[in-house]
């Protein structure tokens, strides 16, 4: 069966670009399947209010509980992963999108304005698991973004999405390093050539160059991922980069 993402959000035109490309022929394929949903649908005013001060104070607006508690209620399936993408999220990385790639889907909450009031989240848990992750250390004005990269990341990784599986075992960060450079034809180009061994035809050499690439590279601009790695992967000719 499909795998299954559902958007609930205020700006629903803004996930367009999820029927586009990689993603529309996965979806018509049947692979994922893709629903988006517009908060307010839930709303019961007239003017479909959303948000309200903070208590305590402070500067913005928070998006109220209720019609988050109503959407989920009629989006969410039993058990499926609740992502909430925020700024005090932890971290989304590739291993995480690979172990959401593994379960039957996902249902992502957008938040606007200073965020969503904390108590969906507390109740959403008590419904199946619930994530609160950000992409990275700066502010979005809105989770719609992270939602389209995060999407991006998983779905890429659901078996058949990606045509050439090798692509994506070969992927940046795939091995907790950082991919080395790629070059196509022609061999000389502007008075720059490609690095003669990838010329070569000795496989075990290119392999070996480009491992020891990857590892100059991730030293040079992740010295962080390096530290991270398990203290056997890397090998005795790794450390002779
Ligand atoms: C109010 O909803 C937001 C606002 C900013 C923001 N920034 C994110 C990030 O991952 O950088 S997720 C997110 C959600």
């Amino acid at each position: 069966t499909a795998y299954r993402v559902d958007v609930v959000t205020i700006f629903p035109e803004y996930l367009a670009p999820l029927r586009q490309s990689l993603l529309g022929k996965a979806a018509e394929r049947g692979l994922v399947a893709i629903g988006v949903h517009d908060l307010r649908q839930w709303t019961d005013d007239v003017h479909r209010t959303v948000d309200d001060a903070p208590y305590g104070g402070g500067p913005g607006m928070v998006m109220r509980p209720e019609p988050w508690a109503r959407a989920l209620e009629a989006v969410r399936p039993s058990g499926t992963r609740l992502v909430v993408p925020t700024p005090a999220g932890r971290p989304f990385t590739q291993a995480v999108a690979a172990g959401w790639a593994a379960e039957p889907g996902l249902v992502f909450a957008c938040g606007r304005y200073e965020g969503i009031d904390q108590r969906v989240a507390d109740w959403a848990a008590q419904h199946g698991p619930v994530s609160e992750v950000s992409i990275g250390d700066y502010v979005l004005a809105g989770g719609e973004s992270a939602v389209l990269v995060m999407v991006e990341a998983v779905t890429r990784l659901i078996p058949g999405v990606v045509g050439n599986r090798e692509s994506v075992e070969y992927d940046s960060h795939a091995d907790g390093l950082l991919e080395g450079p790629s070059y196509t034809r022609p061999a000389s180009w502007r008075g720059l050539d490609v690095p003669p061994v990838l010329l070569s035809g000795d496989h075990a050499a290119i392999a070996r160059w480009r491992r020891a690439e990857s590892l100059r590279r991730t030293a040079a601009r992740r010295p962080d991922l390096l530290a991270a790695l398990p203290e056997d992967a890397l090998g005795p000719a790794d450390r002779a980069v």
